[in-house]
């Protein structure tokens, strides 16, 4: 794992260099809105002014929990190993949208409780068969969550080798809510109440279920003293989350911007911004998960997202689905003509 040094930003004068042709273009200033903010903010992550097209990659992590043996999933854990047969015949909404959006997709088993081995398209990097049952042990080893963490940096590196210019991070894993929710709750202070939700689509009575065991679960993990986010990943995270922190790390550090998908991907950033402050600067928030919480981690984040669809699928699919938003607030930025160039007074 890599130093705590805050990150640089992204570009400032390239921000003001892209805001100043903002002004000039065939509309009032402003009236593309968010358009306009997301051009700009493209154009500092890349340092042109005139941003080049997105070239997006996708790894979607792909890990059990034993906290499932808890009863908080409508699904059976089996799905998650389902899932990935169903990813890699193309199956899945993240298919769909990857080849709709021509973005690169891979798959990384980093914790699939099953032997994937020979899958088309199935990335091997399984650092164990699941994580332990976090409401009565760590869910994780030290070395576990730092062999986890190096997965996810390794394939944010391969994307961005192969000439990627904004990365996104999905993931698959029945009862990573409850995984998600437990770190939510102690990196964010953040009470269950406020934090848990139905996942999969649990009823009433699991939801309570639910936030019971992340009670007590994050009673359990204290009796530990964890004292870092890194403690605490370890404690109460998961082997694709661990991934997707240092996923997120790997591409601040790089300078490339990722794309948020939703709930279990913003507990991931949550340690991700507390190890490596200023990584959050790279980021940007699709939507808002129609998972309970989801809107007070992205406040904590300082982030504002784009879309609020009810969506609550994960896979990246959220953040898959605002690739063409992107691409055209890079197309009107570079392709609007300005007012000189058009003859139109001011
Ligand atoms: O990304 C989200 O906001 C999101 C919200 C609810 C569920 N999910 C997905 O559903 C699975 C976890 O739900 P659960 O109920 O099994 O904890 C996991 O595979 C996630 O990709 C994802
Ligand atoms: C079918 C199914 C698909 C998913 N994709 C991401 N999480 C999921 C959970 C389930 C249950």
């Amino acid at each position: 794992m890599q130093s705590t040094a805050p990150l640089m930003p992204p570009d400032a004068l390239t921000h003001a260099a892209a805001l100043a042709r903002q002004q000039q273009l065939t509309k009032p200033p402003g009236s593309l809105g968010r358009l306009e903010a997301l051009a700009c903010w493209l154009a500092a992550c890349q340092q042109r002014a005139q941003p080049e097209p997105l070239r997006p990659a996708i790894s979607i992590f792909a890990a059990d929990h034993g906290i499932a043996a808890e009863g908080v999933s409508a699904y059976p854990a089996s799905v998650t190993a389902a899932m990935v047969h169903n990813f890699a015949q193309g199956g899945a909404a993240i298919n769909v949208l990857a080849r709709q959006h021509q973005a690169r997709l891979e798959v990384v088993d980093v914790g699939v409780n099953a032997d994937l081995q020979g899958l088309v398209g199935i990335v091997q990097d399984k650092v164990a068969p699941g994580s332990a049952n976090l409401l009565h042990q760590p869910a994780l080893t030290r070395d576990q969550r730092d062999a986890a963490w190096a997965t996810g940096e390794r394939a944010a590196e391969r994307h961005i080798a192969q000439g990627a210019n904004l990365l996104i991070a999905g993931e698959m894993g029945i009862a990573n809510t409850t995984a998600a929710a437990c770190l939510i709750c102690a990196l964010s202070g953040l009470a269950p109440e406020q934090v848990v939700g139905r996942g999969t689509g649990l009823d009433d009575a699991g939801l309570l279920h639910k936030q019971t065991v992340v009670t007590r679960a994050l009673q359990r993990a204290q009796t530990h003293r964890p004292a870092t986010a890194l403690d605490w990943l370890a404690q109460l995270g998961g082997l694709e989350i661990a991934a997707i922190a240092g996923f997120l790390a790997c591409a601040a550090r790089q300078g490339v911007p990722v794309v948020l998908d939703g709930f279990i991907v913003s507990a991931a950033a949550l340690v991700c911004e507390a190890q490596q402050a200023g990584s959050r600067h790279w980021w940007l928030a699709s939507h808002q998960s129609q998972e309970t919480g989801h809107a007070m981690v992205l406040q904590q984040l300082g982030l504002t997202p784009l879309l609020d669809w009810q969506l609550r699928l994960g896979e990246g699919s959220g953040a898959a689905l605002v690739l063409p938003l992107l691409q055209a607030a890079i197309a009107l930025h570079n392709q609007m003509a300005t007012f000189a160039e058009a003859g139109i007074p001011t």
